[in-house]
């Protein structure tokens, strides 16, 4: 097991490159296998969900060739199997993206329930419905969804609550089904947008993602594709929260600001400057920040995958905020963890009232999920003294080379695994 050991108090000051994003690239790996022609997927971000379900799609026959670290080619015509068993993969979330993946291009999946961060009771029930409406059966065997149908047909599908993945899901089966869907309330994450811009540009033909509808009118088959993904708009947005609690002043680059929206306004309302530039955000911050109130919303509200990290810049703040966690029923774990680093955060049903405080002391805490394991590093980063972080394989799962990057904006941060390296690093930093 690793850690990551921090000596905190420094602000991070310079420069950051942000990678792909993690979330619309797991839909386009999926989505590459539906062609029998050869595809090649750019910026893909070199993070653990990435090489599990890298693994899974070659498990299954396709083949797999990394031509750089960040790109990635690969052909599904040699697909031999639609059920997939890969132990691991049923570790992420993203698995799921399988089924619909394979069961637009060969009317049956069969696919280990997914996995993911454990942040709520995390259904699949409008998948599923989605599935069904174009015709398919499903049902649960030893542990796996089977879809399973003769043909898919185009249909009028409507969500009953905003889901990214039931959306990119649905897309994909449908983009192969007979005839024309229309998806309502549909999620409008620059994921699901770029998912479905890499889907049109291997010849399928969705219309108004980004919208709360999309039409889809289904095509026989796919071709091949060159396809670069989008900027990871959290990985952004970990960082301008990493920089406003230490009050730094930061460059993210290789971002689309207007997919930041949402995390800008808030940096904003709580006292640090933004500049944004066509492909790059700068946040400053040069006092204590302010209080502030935050509900998570789907996109274009603000991020449920941005919300510990705010947390960690409000409980540093002047006053007293209030954050309403409405997606996920189970996101305030990490909240006990940074209460033993001075934070003083009351959870209450679905908000957390966090009272402001002066300053974090470095303390031994442990990652409960992804999002939440960033932020507990950025509350290392704000600390006076010396952090260990716990369980940071979570972190490993969207952030590629976390400690990298920090590092070269002036953090004291060390991978390790084993706990004489947590006291050689403490007594090195004294
Ligand atoms: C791999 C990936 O892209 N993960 C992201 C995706 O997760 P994921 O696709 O799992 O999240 P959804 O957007 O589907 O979930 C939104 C809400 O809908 C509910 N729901 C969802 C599906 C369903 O069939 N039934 C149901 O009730 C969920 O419990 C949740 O309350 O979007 C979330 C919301 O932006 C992000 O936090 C995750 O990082
Ligand atoms: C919750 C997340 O991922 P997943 O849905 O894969 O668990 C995330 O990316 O913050």
């Amino acid at each position: 097991m690793e850690q990551y050991v921090i000596k905190g108090g420094n602000p991070l000051v310079g420069e950051v490159e942000i990678g792909g994003a993690k979330n619309a690239a797991l839909g386009i790996l999926a989505a590459a296998i539906m062609t029998d022609e050869t595809v090649v997927i750019d910026n893909l971000p070199d993070v653990q969900d990435i090489n599990v379900l890298l693994e899974a799609i070659s498990v299954i026959g396709a083949r797999v060739d990394r031509i750089s670290r960040h790109k990635v080619a690969i052909n599904g015509s040699m697909i031999g199997q639609v059920s997939v068993d890969y132990e691991f993969i049923k570790k992420i979330r993203a698995s799921y993206y399988l089924l619909g993946a394979l069961l637009g291009k060969y009317k049956r999946a069969e696919v280990p329930l997914p996995g993911g961060c454990n942040i709520g009771s995390r259904p699949i029930d409008l998948h599923l419905k989605g599935f069904k409406a174009l015709g398919a059966t499903t049902s649960i065997r030893n542990g796996s969804i089977v879809a399973e149908a003769e043909k898919l047909k185009g249909t009028h599908i409507y969500l009953d609550m905003v889901s990214v993945g039931a959306t990119i899901n649905i897309m994909m089966a449908a983009s192969m089904a007979e005839g024309y869907t229309i998806i309502e309330n549909s999620a409008r994450e620059p994921h699901v947008v770029d998912v479905a811009n890499f889907l049109n540009s291997m010849g399928a033909n969705i219309k108004g993602a980004g919208t709360d509808v999309i039409r889809i009118r289904g095509v026989q088959k796919l071709h091949r594709a060159e396809y670069s993904i989008i900027p990871d708009q959290i990985e952004a947005g970990t960082f301008m929260f990493a920089a406003a609690a230490t009050r730094g002043d930061v460059m993210v680059k290789n971002v689309i600001p207007k997919h930041l929206e949402a995390t800008t306004a808030k940096l904003v309302e709580i006292g640090c400057e933004v500049e944004e530039f066509d492909d790059a955000v700068r946040v400053v911050a040069s006092k204590r920040l302010n209080s502030t109130n935050v509900k998570t919303l789907p996109y274009p509200g603000y991020p449920t995958d941005m919300q510990p990290q705010i947390v960690v810049a409000l409980a540093l703040a002047h006053g007293t905020s209030i954050v309403t966690e409405s997606i996920f029923e189970n996101r305030f774990k990490y909240v006990d963890e940074l209460t033993r680093m001075g934070a003083t955060i009351k959870v209450e049903g679905n908000s957390a009232i966090i009272y402001g405080t002066d300053g974090f002391t470095g303390a031994r805490v442990s990652a409960p999920d992804l999002r939440a394991g960033a932020a507990l590093v950025i509350a290392g980063l704000a600390a006076e003294g010396v952090t260990v972080v716990d369980d940071i394989v979570y972190i490993q799962r969207g952030y590629e080379c976390f400690e990298d990057k920090l590092r070269s904006l002036g953090a004291e941060i060390e991978r390790v695994s084993t706990e004489k390296e947590i006291q050689k690093f403490k007594l090195r930093v004294g």
